[in-house]
């Protein structure tokens, strides 16, 4: 099974956007986080930046919608072209029929929850989905600590991913770095999003290729009971 690396450009130099992209060519995606200071306490981007980016972008595009009425703002963010958009289940009311609308514009279809947010009613809906997204810090911040805590929500992820044989990548997202990601490796993820470790790098194509092939070494099924 691949592992995917996806630089977040939340820890880019926001006013040289392009050149930032192109000191991150070896990784799988773009992690764009799209926030409105009311699901979470930050404002970063919006509409316009995300279909500049669209333009000049070699990479795909991987949305991270952290903003409230994601029914609504979701497919207008896909309709920009976007690869992937992942939304938040505590900002949806209904997550199916806005993953259904992702996938008929074209989109990959991604859930996401907080660390708080149980995973399990989620897990009877994965046809439903790409990719499920769970968080490893409070979303709203990059640079923030890796909260270990969330590995059994991954690995129960995981297992039901496994047990039903479709293809939903899972992604974890935040305080990833080359001390952590193995963690979320061995748990069951094989998307992972890397801000600070990446851009802080000096050669950041460099960092996601070590980032990767310290995932690789856990490319099996998770081993451990989930809790
Ligand atoms: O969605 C978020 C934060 O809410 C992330 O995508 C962060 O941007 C990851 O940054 P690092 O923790 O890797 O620095
Ligand atoms: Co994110």
């Amino acid at each position: 099974m691949p592992m995917r690396i996806d630089p977040s450009i939340l820890a880019a130099d926001f006013a040289n956007l392009e050149a930032e992209l192109a000191r991150i060519g070896t990784a799988d995606l773009v992690h764009v986080d799209v926030m409105d200071n009311h699901f979470v306490p930050n404002l970063t981007l919006g509409l316009p930046v995300v279909e500049s980016l669209q333009k000049v972008s070699a990479l795909p595009l991987d949305l991270h919608l952290m903003i409230t009425d994601a029914d609504r703002w979701a497919p207008v963010y896909a309709e920009t072209g976007a690869y992937s958009v992942t939304f938040h289940a505590e900002a949806a009311t209904d997550v199916v029929a806005t993953a259904r609308r992702l996938r008929q514009i074209g989109a990959r279809a991604g859930l996401a929850v907080k660390p708080g947010t149980d995973i399990e009613p989620y897990l009877q809906l994965l046809p439903e989905f790409d990719m499920l997204l769970v968080m490893t810090v409070e979303p709203g911040f990059g640079g923030q600590s890796f909260m270990e805590d969330t590995m059994p929500k991954l690995r129960r992820a995981s297992e039901a991913v496994v047990k039903s044989g479709l293809d939903v990548w899972l992604q974890v997202d935040g305080g990833i770095s080359e001390k952590t990601i193995e963690i979320a490796a061995e748990a069951g993820a094989n998307t992972f999003v890397a801000g600070s470790s990446v851009f802080g790098a000096e050669n950041a194509a460099a960092q996601i290729t070590l980032l990767r092939d310290l995932a690789s070494r856990h490319t099996h099924a998770p081993t451990q009971p989930a809790h």
